[in-house]
């Protein structure tokens, strides 16, 4: 019998680093599941039905939460950015007329909308708790952006885009495959642009994914 049987929220990470921060941030807050599904799209959205799948319909809410990417002007100064929806931005098809989305490509939607009562809630929640959060799209990405020009051409895209990471899409779809409503929550780690892994904050956007996930115990 697994110790999460009461647990309602479903919370999808990446890394252990951070299943182990949201695990300090919830204290013990047994109506959270905390899964660690492995980095990228497809191991989110594997592992996130696998588990919706054997939870016999007690899950009614998923959270895909981890560190992420900030884009220049949307997220300058965002500790956290929570989604108003997770967009597969680089999902589709390359032509000589630029990215055609699976939108344009008529093959269904590369975006996948949050409750907007929950997002507001929580993204009010986290700025009274002083953490500067911004609600915006994040962007699921199989290949993080690593030069000025990917940024700028993703931007330009989606030109809200608050973040980047690189599961939100694929729990997202999961969730939505079972018709359950999902949340992305992001603790900037970096800037999204040329890359340097050296100038990545990890300890602190680890630190900030703890402090929101104890807020997080009081809005949902
Ligand atoms: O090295 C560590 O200690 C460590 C601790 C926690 C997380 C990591 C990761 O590298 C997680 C991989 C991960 O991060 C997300 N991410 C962060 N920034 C970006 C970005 O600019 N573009 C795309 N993804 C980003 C992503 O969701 C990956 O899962 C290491």
């Amino acid at each position: 019998m697994s110790h999460y049987e009461e647990a309602s929220i479903l919370i999808v990470t990446a890394v252990a680093p951070e299943q182990e921060a949201i695990l300090r941030g919830l204290n013990g807050d047994d109506r959270f599941e905390v899964i660690a599904a492995g980095v990228g799209p497809a191991a989110a959205a594997a592992a996130t039905a696998r588990v919706l799948a054997s939870g016999g319909g007690r899950h009614r809410l998923v959270i895909s939460a981890g560190i992420g990417g900030g884009f220049d002007g949307q997220a300058d100064q965002a500790g956290l950015v929570v989604a108003d929806r997770m967009i597969a931005a680089d999902l589709g098809a390359e032509s000589p007329g630029g990215f055609l989305s699976v939108d344009e490509l008529g093959f269904g939607s590369s975006a996948i909308a949050a409750p907007e009562p929950i997002t507001r809630s929580l993204t009010e929640a986290l700025n009274r708790a002083g953490l500067q959060a911004v609600c915006g799209p994040i962007l699921t990405v199989s290949t993080a952006t690593g030069t000025a020009e990917t940024a700028a051409a993703r931007s330009a895209r989606i030109p809200l885009a608050a973040a980047e990471a690189m599961e939100g899409f694929g729990a997202a779809q999961a969730a939505a495959d079972v018709k359950l409503p999902v949340l992305e929550l992001r603790a900037i780690s970096n800037r999204v642009g040329l890359r340097d892994r050296e100038a990545w904050d990890i300890p602190g956007a680890l630190k900030r994914l703890e402090a929101a996930s104890s807020i997080l115990t009081e809005v949902v």
